[in-house]
């Protein structure tokens, strides 16, 4: 995959593990409760998160989480589109647009997103063709059935087989469609129609989803599994298990982490680069 993606006009350098901000624009948003569901306040955070050493924001209009409704394309626009163009004024750092629906695709990079993150792959009616003619880099994820039933009882024979046969499928359809695969991200969709023995299992075996030629990207921040194996029941008091789950992700070879926490995961893969990139070179015996 590139080393440095151009997300229209703006890089995101990859010669090391990069972190993503997230800006959830919906008014139930899972973890925050649509705090952001203002304009000026979801501008700050934001803001906020780039100060905190954010490498890029991904904005959303639509919450995917379990049973989550869906949100009209008018509304999704009404979101975020303020938002990105707000942003895009106000920092330099590349922001993607966490959207399915095609014609959000093309006015939020219009309004200056310049990277696509679709929970649906693409999948949707003329989503491949928005994205290709977009140009701008992918996130393509993979997710068992769809937000509002996902996690009544996902199943799976081989969860990281099948998952990797999708995104190896997903990433054939988008160079298919004239998106270079150096441009593709892929994620394996954590809480997105999985168990906790599911989403550990996809996590400990996240080397796997490197063979692919595209970057890997992972949103873990205060999800369910980090909950559930920590005992703490509300998301916001889930950011060291988002943390230890990003650092692992990270030595797992992921290159791009979704989180609430910025700052606390900026100073974890800052400490674990100091520690992986001053490695000696091995020794040629
Ligand atoms: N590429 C990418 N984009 C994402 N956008 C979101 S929104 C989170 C929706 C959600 C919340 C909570 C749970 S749960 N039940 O596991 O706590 C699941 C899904 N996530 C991701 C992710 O991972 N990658």
């Amino acid at each position: 995959f590139a080393t440095v993606l151009d997300c229209n006009g703006r890089p995101l350098t990859l010669d090391r593990p990069r972190v993503v901000g997230i800006l959830n624009v919906t008014p139930d948003s899972f973890s925050d409760g649509g705090l952001y569901a203002n304009l000026d306040a979801a501008v700050a955070h934001g803001l906020a998160m780039v100060e905190q050493g954010a490498d890029m924001l991904d904005v959303g209009g639509e919450s995917t989480r379990p049973g989550a409704a869906d949100v009209s394309e008018q509304d999704e626009l009404a979101r975020v589109l303020p938002v990105i163009e707000a942003l895009a004024a106000r920092t330099d750092k590349p922001i993607s647009i966490d959207t399915s629906k095609p014609e959000v695709m093309r006015a939020a990079v219009a309004a200056g997103a310049g990277m696509i993150n679709d929970v649906y792959a693409l999948r949707r009616e003329g989503a491949l063709d928005a994205a290709a003619s977009l140009g701008v880099p992918v996130c393509i994820m993979h997710m068992q059935g769809e937000p509002r039933g996902m996690q009544d009882d996902p199943r799976y024979d081989d969860v990281v087989g099948e998952v990797h046969r999708f995104l190896t499928d997903r990433l054939f359809a988008c160079e298919l469609a004239g998106i270079d695969r150096r441009k593709v991200l892929v994620d394996p969709g954590f809480g997105f129609g999985k168990t906790l023995e599911h989403n550990l299992e996809l996590l400990r075996e996240l080397r796997r989803f490197t063979d692919l030629g595209a970057g890997v990207y992972a949103g873990l921040s205060r999800k369910s599994m980090i909950g559930t194996i920590t005992g703490r029941s509300a998301p916001a008091d889930r950011a060291a298990g988002s943390v230890a789950a990003a650092l692992i992700a990270v030595q797992q070879g992921a290159k791009l982490v979704r989180v609430h926490d910025v700052q606390a995961t900026v100073d974890a893969l800052t400490v674990w680069h100091a520690v992986d990139a001053n490695r000696p070179a091995r020794r040629k015996d």
